[in-house]
C-alpha cells in the first residue's frame, strides 16, 4: 500500500525540526486515534500537536529520571521545539531580551502609568501577572501609607539618621527621614542577553508558543477545545499508519472544561506538566559556588520547567476518572492528588501570585476565575484551579481528594498514577515567582497562613517609567572608561584593566565572584559606623526642591559611598570575565516566603551563602523624585494604598558637583514592576545584607544598580535582610512607618511595644 501523503508529510515537518521517523510514528498513530483520524487537527499550527505530543513523550520518559536533577542538568540539549511564527516568538520573548535601551512600561495619553497599560503590557501575559495600576491595584484597601525607602543603611541614630527623604506620602511637606549614599554609574545598564547556556533555548520557546502573548489560547488548546469531548477510542490502530511497534508512550490526556469559563460550555483542555530542561549553571557560575553548603533542595536549584501535554499512559484507562461537568457529572468526581500534597509542593498557591481571590485563607472564586483568567496561561489555569479548589469554592486544607473547577465543575480526565509526577512538575513551574525571568526559579511559600504573594509584574531589569533622564549610549561611555586591552577575564589580566582606575585600580570581586573582604568591610563599616560615614553637601538639593515646601531646606548631605565599578559590553573582555558579577543576574537560591513575625513576605536563601555573595539587585521602575511623590500622593488618596511600600530613593549627590536637574534625581520603585528584593525585609543595623551600588554602563551618578551581597555568612533557611536605614524615631518623618519586628538587639524603633532606649546597646 501506498504510503498515505499525509503521513509523509508530516514526517518531513518532524523531520524538519529534528525528530526522526521512529520518534514521529507512534506518536501520530496515538494522536490519529485520538482525534478520530482528524488529520486538520494535526495539521494545523504547521503540525504543532504533533511535536508538542512527541515532546510530551520525551518528557514522560526523563521524568522517570526527575527525581534525579544532575542528570536533568546533563541532558544534552532538545531538538527545536518552536513551531510558532516568528513575530510571535519575539513578542513572547521581548521581555527576556535586554537590549541597550530601557524598556518602558505603557503608558497612557498623557504619558501616564495608566491603568491599561498596567493591565496590559506587552509582556503582559507572558509575566502572568494581575492588573496592578495604581487604580485598581488589588491590595489597595485599608493600608498602610507608603513610603519610599532609603537605600544606604544607617547605623545608630547619628546626624544624617535623621536626613528626610523628598516625598511622603500624605503631602509634599511631609518628609521621609533617608540616608545618603553613594551611587554611581550612568545609566541603567541593561542587563545582557540571556546567554544560551543560562536559559535553555528550547524552554524559553516551548514558553513562548504556549502562553500566548495576547492572552489567547495556544494553538493546541484550540485544537483540543474543538472537541466537547475528546477520549482515547478502544479501536484499532487506522491504517494510515504502517503497522509498528506498540506505542510505549503517553498519550496526551483530555481534559474538559469551558475554555472560555463560560459554564454552559464544555471544552477540552490538556493538564500540564513541567519538564524539566536542560538548563544548566553558567560555565563561570562563580567559582564561589564551590564554597557553598547545605543547600536544600527546592525549585530554585531545579531547572527551568515547561509546560506541556501531560500524558497518560495507553491501555490503563482503569487509572483515569472521570471528573464533573456543569451539566451534572459532578459525582463521578473523584481525582487525585491531594490538596495538602499540592500546597506543600508550592503549585497551590502559584496559581495567584498576583495575590487574587485570597480572603482569610479561603478563595474567592469569582475573583480567582477573572484574575487567572487574566494572569495565567490557560493551561497553567486549569491545573491549578482543578487541582486547589474544592466543590465550595474555598481552598482545601486538609489534603482533600477533590479536583474540581468550582467555576465550571467540568470535566477532567486525571490519571492518578501520574499525577505524583506531575505536582512536582507543576510545582517547578508554577511556583517561580520570577515567572522565566531570572537564571533561577524563585519559589515562593507561605506555611502562615493563606495569603499569597502580591501583585507585581515581575521584571529581572530597571525599567524607565517616563521622565528619569536616563540615555544610554555607546558613545556615552568614555573609550578610557572600558578596557580595551583585556582579554577574556580581567581579574586574572596581567595589565591593570582600567574599568577600575576610577575605584583605586582593585577589583571589588575575587576570582570566585565573591566580593573582596576589605571592600566589603569597608562598605559596611562606612555604612553602619557613624564614624566612618561621611557627608558630601549640595548647595541646592535636588532632594529638598522636590520636596515642594514652600520653605527650602539646607541638604542635609548625602553619605559618601564605595561602589563598584564592573565591566560592560563596551569593553574587550568576556562577558564571563569576573568584574562582571552583578551583571549577570540572580545566581543564589532563594525561597520568598511569609514570614512567621508578621513582617509579611520576606526572602530567605535555602542554601548557605558565603560572606560576600551577591545575592540580588534591587529592581524596579526608575522614576524622577517628582513621580514618585505623584505616585504616594495617590496612595495617600486612598486611590493605592498598599501594606508595604517598595519605593527606593537612590541618592546620585554623593559626588555631585552642582544640582540635578529634576528628572535626575532618581529612585526606584518596585510596587507594581519589580524583582525579588521587593521582599527584603528591614533589620537593623546588623542585617546580613549590604546594599552596594554598582556602576556598569552609564557614566552618570545619578543613575546606579543598587545590589545586594552578603555581609557575613548566611545559613540556609535564613531570612535575607537589608538596613533600611530608617530613623524610627524621627518625628517628623512623615509617613506611617511600620512598627519594626526585625529582632535584632540593634533595633531603631522606640516605639516598639515593650521596648525602651535602655534595652538599646
Ligand atoms: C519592601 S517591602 C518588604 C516585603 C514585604 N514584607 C511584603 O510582604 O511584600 C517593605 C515593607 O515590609 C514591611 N517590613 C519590612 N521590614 C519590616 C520589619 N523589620 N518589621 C515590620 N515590617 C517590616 C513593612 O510593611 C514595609 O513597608
Amino acid at each position: 500500500m501506498a504510503p498515505n501523503p499525509r503521513v509523509m508529510k508530516a514526517f518531513r515537518a518532524m523531520k524538519a525540526i529534528g525528530l526522526n521517523e521512529d520518534k514521529v510514528k507512534p506518536v501520530l498513530k496515538k494522536l490519529l486515534k485520538l482525534y478520530d483520524k482528524n488529520w486538520e487537527l494535526i495539521e494545523e499550527e504547521n503540525y504543532r500537536v504533533l511535536a508538542d505530543a512527541i515532546f510530551d513523550e520525551d518528557d514522560s520518559k526523563q521524568g522517570e529520571d526527575f527525581a534525579d536533577e544532575a542528570e536533568v542538568h546533563d541532558e544534552p540539549e532538545r531538538p527545536l521545539k518552536r513551531l510558532r511564527p516568528r513575530s510571535q516568538e519575539e513578542q513572547a520573548s521581548q521581555s527576556t531580551v535586554v537590549g541597550t535601551s530601557l524598556r518602558k512600561p505603557l503608558l497612557d495619553d498623557e504619558g501616564k502609568l495608566g491603568a491599561n497599560s498596567l493591565q496590559q503590557p506587552p509582556d503582559m501575559m507572558k509575566l502572568q501577572s494581575g492588573p496592578i495600576s495604581p487604580q485598581n491595584h488589588p491590595r489597595d484597601k485599608g493600608k498602610q501609607q507608603a513610603s519610599p525607602i532609603h537605600f544606604g543603611a544607617q547605623g545608630i541614630s547619628n546626624s544624617y539618621t535623621d536626613r528626610t527623604l523628598p516625598y511622603d506620602s500624605d503631602s509634599p511637606h511631609v518628609r521621609h527621614a533617608y540616608k545618603g549614599k553613594e551611587p554611581l554609574l550612568p545609566q541603567v545598564a541593561p542587563r545582557e542577553k540571556r546567554p544560551v547556556v543560562e536559559r535553555s533555548p528550547h524552554a524559553v520557546r516551548f514558553k513562548d508558543s504556549t502562553v500566548d502573548p495576547d492572552g489567547a489560547l495556544i494553538p493546541t488548546q484550540k485544537v483540543l477545545d474543538s472537541h466537547a469531548l475528546l477520549k482515547p477510542k478502544d479501536e484499532p490502530y487506522t491504517d494510515d499508519l504502517p503497522p509498528d511497534d506498540v506505542p510505549r508512550y503517553e498519550t496526551p490526556i483530555a481534559v474538559i472544561r469551558p475554555d472560555s469559563i463560560r459554564k454552559e460550555d464544555i471544552s477540552v483542555r490538556r493538564i500540564l506538566t513541567g519538564k524539566p530542561d536542560d538548563q544548566e549553571p553558567p560555565a563561570s557560575h562563580f567559582a564561589a559556588e564551590e564554597d557553598r553548603g547545605g543547600s536544600v533542595p527546592t525549585s530554585s536549584s531545579s531547572p527551568r520547567a515547561t509546560s506541556e501535554l501531560a500524558a497518560v499512559r495507553e491501555g490503563s484507562p482503569a487509572n483515569l476518572e472521570i471528573a464533573s461537568s456543569s451539566l451534572g457529572e459532578e459525582s463521578l468526581m473523584n481525582v487525585q492528588p491531594s490538596v495538602g500534597a499540592l500546597k506543600s509542593s508550592g503549585a497551590y498557591s502559584a496559581l495567584d501570585v498576583g495575590g487574587i481571590g485570597k480572603l482569610n485563607g479561603s478563595i474567592d472564586t469569582h475573583c480567582f476565575s477573572e484574575a487567572a483568567a487574566l494572569q495565567l496561561p490557560r493551561q497553567i489555569k486549569s491545573v491549578g484551579e482543578d487541582t486547589h479548589f474544592s466543590t465550595s469554592g474555598s481552598a482545601e486544607s486538609n489534603g482533600g481528594q477533590e479536583l474540581r473547577d468550582p467555576e465550571s465543575c467540568s470535566l477532567v480526565v486525571v490519571p492518578q498514577h501520574q499525577l505524583m509526577f506531575e505536582e512536582q512538575r507543576s510545582h517547578h513551574h508554577f511556583n517561580d515567582i520570577t515567572k522565566g525571568e531570572e537564571n533561577v526559579e524563585i519559589s515562593w511559600l507561605n506555611e502562615i497562613n493563606h495569603e499569597r504573594p502580591p501583585s507585581f509584574i515581575y521584571i529581572p531589569q530597571n525599567l524607565v517609567f517616563q521622565n528619569a533622564n536616563l540615555t544610554f549610549t555607546l558613545s556615552q561611555i568614555n573609550a578610557e572608561d572600558c578596557c580595551h586591552s583585556c582579554i577574556v577575564d580581567c581579574l586574572s589580566s596581567t595589565s591593570v584593566c582600567v574599568c577600575v582606575h576610577e575605584t583605586g585600580n582593585e577589583f571589588a570581586y575575587t576570582s570566585k565572584g565573591l566580593i573582596r573582604e576589605d571592600f566589603l568591610e569597608e562598605c559596611i563599616s562606612m555604612t553602619r559606623d557613624p564614624q566612618r560615614q561621611c557627608l558630601s553637601y549640595c548647595k541646592a538639593c535636588p532632594l529638598e526642591i522636590s520636596k515642594n515646601d514652600e520653605c527650602l531646606e539646607p541638604c542635609k548631605g548625602h553619605l559618601k559611598r564605595k561602589y563598584i565599578k564592573e565591566c560592560w559590553s563596551k569593553c574587550a573582555c568576556h562577558k564571563r570575565c569576573g568584574n562582571r558579577v552583578v551583571q549577570q543576574g540572580i545566581r543564589c537560591k532563594l525561597q520568598v516566603y511569609f514570614t512567621p513575625e508578621g513582617k509579611g513576605w520576606g526572602l530567605r536563601t535555602i542554601e548557605k551563602l558565603p560572606k560576600g555573595t551577591f545575592v540580588c539587585e534591587y529592581v524596579g521602575e526608575i522614576l524622577t523624585t517628582k513621580e514618585l511623590h505623584e505616585r504616594n500622593v495617590q496612595r495617600t488618596r486612598g486611590i493605592n494604598n498598599e501594606r508595604y511600600t517598595y519605593p527606593v530613593l537612590l541618592d546620585a549627590y554623593w559626588c555631585l558637583k552642582g544640582a540635578l536637574k529634576e528628572e535626575e534625581a532618581l529612585c526606584l520603585d518596585a510596587t507594581f514592576y519589580g524583582n525579588v528584593a521587593r521582599f527584603i525585609n528591614h533589620r537593623c543595623l546588623d542585617a546580613n545584607l549590604i546594599e552596594i551600588p554598582v556602576k556598569m554602563e552609564t557614566p552618570d551618578h545619578h543613575y546606579y544598580h543598587s545590589a545586594f551581597f552578603t555581609a557575613r555568612e548566611v545559613n540556609a533557611l535564613e531570612e535575607l535582610t537589608w538596613d533600611y536605614g530608617f530613623d524610627f524615631d524621627d518625628d517628623d518623618h512623615p509617613v506611617e512607618m511600620f512598627r519594626c519586628l526585625c529582632g535584632s538587639k540593634f533595633c531603631r524603633n522606640m516605639k516598639r511595644p515593650n521596648r525602651s532606649k535602655s534595652s538599646l546597646r
